[in-house]
């Protein structure tokens, strides 16, 4: 896909749960091989927006475009076909407790490849998602056995396996120390390199959003307020985004 082809668009698109108005028009551009941020306060809706783009929640009004399909024209098949192409990176990271690592990243291939794909494929997948993040060591291991930044990139593998188009994370660095923190947005980045994936990241955290961000959108009141790089938000003078950067 050729740079600057919008990937994801958003138009106008309202979400209400009862009298509570979360979306309120909100439109965004996302394009191809962006590193997309959208930062908001506690409840602004983020997760809501990330969850409508991949048709977990149904908006109200409004339309979604992902990879040039209208998502609410998709049909159940048509629709699963599309998810294979999104990777959604859940902040819990959802892996299964009682499955090994490796038993977890072969959970999206039942659904997604044939049982003879996976026959001849799966072990390779799995291998290089887990050298993409660093881990091919814990194969066999449980997810309790492993650290909150193992966790996380374990379910990053999981969600690479598929090589997906576009990557959802939703506040991949919340609950991790600095540190870890720092390694999990440069895994985000080489990961950006190597496979030319789309990402939206929903965080809160400034040191993640300032590594990987290209742009940001400011979600305020339900509405994109404000895009821009880092850089441009933080000199900001706009009372709204500064309290962000303060
Ligand atoms: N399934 C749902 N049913 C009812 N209300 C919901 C549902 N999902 C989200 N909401 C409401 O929508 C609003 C936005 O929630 P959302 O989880 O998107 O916030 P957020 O910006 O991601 O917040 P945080 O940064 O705290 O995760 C909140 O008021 C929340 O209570």
């Amino acid at each position: 896909m050729e740079k600057r082809t919008p990937v994801v668009t958003v138009e106008n698109v309202n979400k209400s749960f009862g009298d509570n108005h979360v979306l309120r028009d909100f439109s965004m551009k996302v394009e191809a091989g962006e590193n997309l941020v959208i930062l908001g306060k506690s409840g602004s809706g983020k997760s809501v927006l990330i969850k409508c783009i991949i048709k977990l929640i149904e908006t109200d009004s409004g339309s979604i475009t992902v990879l040039g399909k209208d998502i609410d024209a998709l049909g159940e098949d048509e629709l699963n076909r599309l998810r294979a192409d999104i990777g959604f990176l859940f902040q819990s990271n959802a892996l299964y407790d009682s499955m090994t690592v490796k038993e977890n990243l072969l959970f999206p291939l039942r659904r997604h490849w044939s049982k003879e794909d996976r026959e001849k494929m799966a072990d390779a997948a799995i291998l290089e998602a887990l050298e993409d993040v660093g881990l091919a060591h814990t194969i066999n291991m449980m997810p309790a056995e492993l650290s909150g930044g193992m966790r996380k990139r374990i379910a990053l593998a999981r969600t690479l396996i598929l090589r997906p188009k576009v990557i959802l994370y939703d506040e991949p660095t919340t609950g991790l120390d600095p540190i870890t923190g720092r390694e999990i947005s440069q895994l985000m980045i080489d990961v950006q390199k190597k496979y030319n994936a789309t990402s939206i990241v929903i965080s809160h955290d400034l040191n993640c959003i300032k590594m990987i961000a290209n742009r940001m959108i400011m979600l305020i009141n339900g509405k994109n307020y404000a895009s821009g790089t880092f850089h441009e938000l933080e000199a900001a003078t706009d009372s709204k985004i500064k309290e962000f950067f303060e």
